[in-house]
């Protein structure tokens, strides 16, 4: 049987009296994209933060390829192959795509006088961030020292989805990637999310987008109230159905449906 790359059970998170994750489980397959969804207050973020490292969780354990690993912060979990893409796209708006793709780990020449004194390299990062856009088709992209505030906003999700997809070497997150745009933007989105899949990058997709989910997902995690209510697959429901047992309207199916 095949093991998921990612899995965790019983995890609680509480802030306070709130109990956002309420002994949840979870599991990732190698190469699929996974769909969590809930309701607002679910706790997604929450579970998605436990995942990779924005926050320790109060109980429970995360197994990654096999091994526990208790992630220290998501500078950690990036150390592990986790990377996250959040609804705020943690770029920097003036700097270029090269440099955006490359924060906080520039690639430096050799130097004489330690790491501290080493001039950043960057034409092997803007050969890097280029051929990275490119494996992913975002050649609409031309400049790669263009600034990013420069780029529509599905172009910056797609910086942000090559980013992730190029230091990603395990698991891919993305949070709500479509929210903030239009039609023709989130059709790239989507497309880059099953090119980042078609090169065996497991995807984590949280979206409200019954749509965009049901379109893309090979598998949905349905949570409410903190757990993990259910997993089905798309094609066995409808996007009403998803959104009845994610609301509580309609009882959900029983054991989550194995990969
Ligand atoms: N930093 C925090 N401090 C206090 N309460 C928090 C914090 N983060 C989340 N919560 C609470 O935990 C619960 C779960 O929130 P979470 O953001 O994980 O849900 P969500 O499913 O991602 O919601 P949404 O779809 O609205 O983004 C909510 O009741 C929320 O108010």
């Amino acid at each position: 049987m095949t093991e998921p790359i990612l899995k965790a059970r019983n995890l609680v998170k509480r802030y306070g009296k709130v109990t956002a994750l309420d002994h949840c489980d979870f599991e990732l397959m190698p190469g699929e994209i996974l769909a969590v969804i809930g309701d607002n207050g679910a706790g997604k973020s929450s579970l998605i933060k436990a995942l990779s490292g924005a926050v320790q969780p109060d109980g429970g354990e995360i197994w990654l390829d096999g091994k526990k690993v208790e992630f220290a912060s998501p500078l950690d979990a990036r150390a592990h192959g986790i990377e996250c893409v959040y609804q705020t796209l943690a770029m920097s708006p003036a700097l270029s795509i090269a440099d955006n793709m490359f924060m906080g780990r520039e690639l430096r020449k050799p130097g004489i006088m330690g790491s501290l004194f080493r001039k950043l390299d960057r034409p092997a990062m803007e050969k890097f961030a280029r051929e990275k856009l490119n494996e992913l088709g975002l050649m609409t992209i031309q400049n790669i020292n263009q600034a990013v505030e420069t780029l529509s906003g599905g172009q910056r999700q797609g910086v942000a989805v090559a980013r992730a997809a190029a230091f990603g070497s395990k698991v891919v997150i993305l949070d709500e990637p479509t929210a903030a745009l239009g039609v023709k933007e989130s059709r790239r989105v989507l497309e880059l999310i099953r090119d980042v899949r078609s090169r065996g990058i497991p995807i984590i997709l949280i979206s409200h987008n019954m749509p965009h989910v049901f379109e893309v997902a090979d598998r949905i995690h349905i949570h409410r109230l903190g757990k993990r209510l259910c997993v089905i697959r798309p094609d066995d429901y409808t996007m009403s159905d998803a959104v009845a047992f994610m609301t509580g309207a309609k009882e959900a199916p029983g054991e989550p449906m194995a990969a």
